[in-house]
């Protein structure tokens, strides 16, 4: 069933039981009648340079599309956020099929894969490293992918993705704009305090998930189910699918909503 967890489906890595004093961590849930609307959210002012963009990397894990983070020129504020966020990379989560894959999801219902958008405080803060730390540190647009329509602007990418098959390679990519990836509607969204998915799953991530998903083709996505976890010289390779963290408690939290 799609139900079924991580640790059931693919024992990745082995999930520390618990980050000391765990209680704001992600994945989670989010109970759509158990959101709060917050008239205060203001609107995403999100503005992406893409000359920017540098290099897709696959840290064995994922694959990163990394940005050039040096300077304030693509950068995420208001929404949620007090302070302004530059964006570093972004990455995404996907199954072994389509029927789950996503880390965060809606009244229980998994997406085949989650886009994430990294973003950290450079009001605050003078590098990713440092922030990474920080309560206000990280802020995350979450975008789910549905099975549907080919989406031409993530074609660039998937046509890259072949040279990255291995853990640890790296290739150039440049001149891609990740707003061609967010929804067209990116003011409706759910925010809550939560954590990265990820070792080292420091409770650092203010999260905004999209309320309006985007469509991949089948095809699209069966070509980041070609990447490998594994590097060239290991003599077993394993599929990149199912890196995906299992869902967390909310212990309490509120999930506030942007619109009602
Ligand atoms: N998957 S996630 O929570 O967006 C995320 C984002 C940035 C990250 O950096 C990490 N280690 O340096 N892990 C991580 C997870
Ligand atoms: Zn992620």
């Amino acid at each position: 069933s799609s139900k079924l967890a991580l640790s059931q489906v693919h024992p990745m890595w082995q999930e520390p039981l618990a980050v000391p004093g765990g209680d704001r961590q992600s994945p989670v849930d989010i109970v759509v009648r158990e959101s709060i609307f917050d008239p205060q959210l203001r609107p995403l002012k999100v503005q992406y340079d893409p000359r920017t963009c540098q290099q897709i990397w696959n840290n064995g894990y994922s694959f990163l599309v990394e940005y050039d983070d040096t300077t304030d020129k693509s950068t995420l504020k208001g929404g949620p956020l007090e302070d302004q966020f530059r964006l570093c990379q972004f990455h995404f989560h996907w199954g072994e099929n389509n029927t789950w894959g996503s880390e965060h999801s809606i009244d229980r219902r998994l997406y085949p894969a989650e886009l994430h958008l990294v973003h950290w405080n450079s009001d605050k803060y003078s590098l990713f490293e440092e922030s990474v730390i920080e309560e206000n540190g990280l802020a995350v647009i979450a975008v789910f992918l549905k099975v549907g329509k080919r989406h031409e602007g993530l074609q660039k990418l998937v046509d890259a993705l072949p040279a990255v098959r291995h853990k640890d390679s790296v290739v150039e990519f440049t001149k891609f704009d990740p707003a061609c990836l967010l929804p067209e509607n990116i003011n409706d969204y759910w925010t809550y305090a939560g954590s990265l998915t990820t070792p080292p799953l420091t409770e650092a991530v203010t999260w905004i998930v999209m309320k309006q998903h985007i469509e991949v083709s089948h095809d699209q996505l069966a070509v980041f189910r070609s990447l490998l976890f594994t590097s060239a010289e290991e003599q077993l390779q394993r599929s990149m699918v199912n890196n995906f963290r299992v869902q967390q408690a909310l212990k309490g939290r509120t999930v506030r909503s942007s619109f009602t």
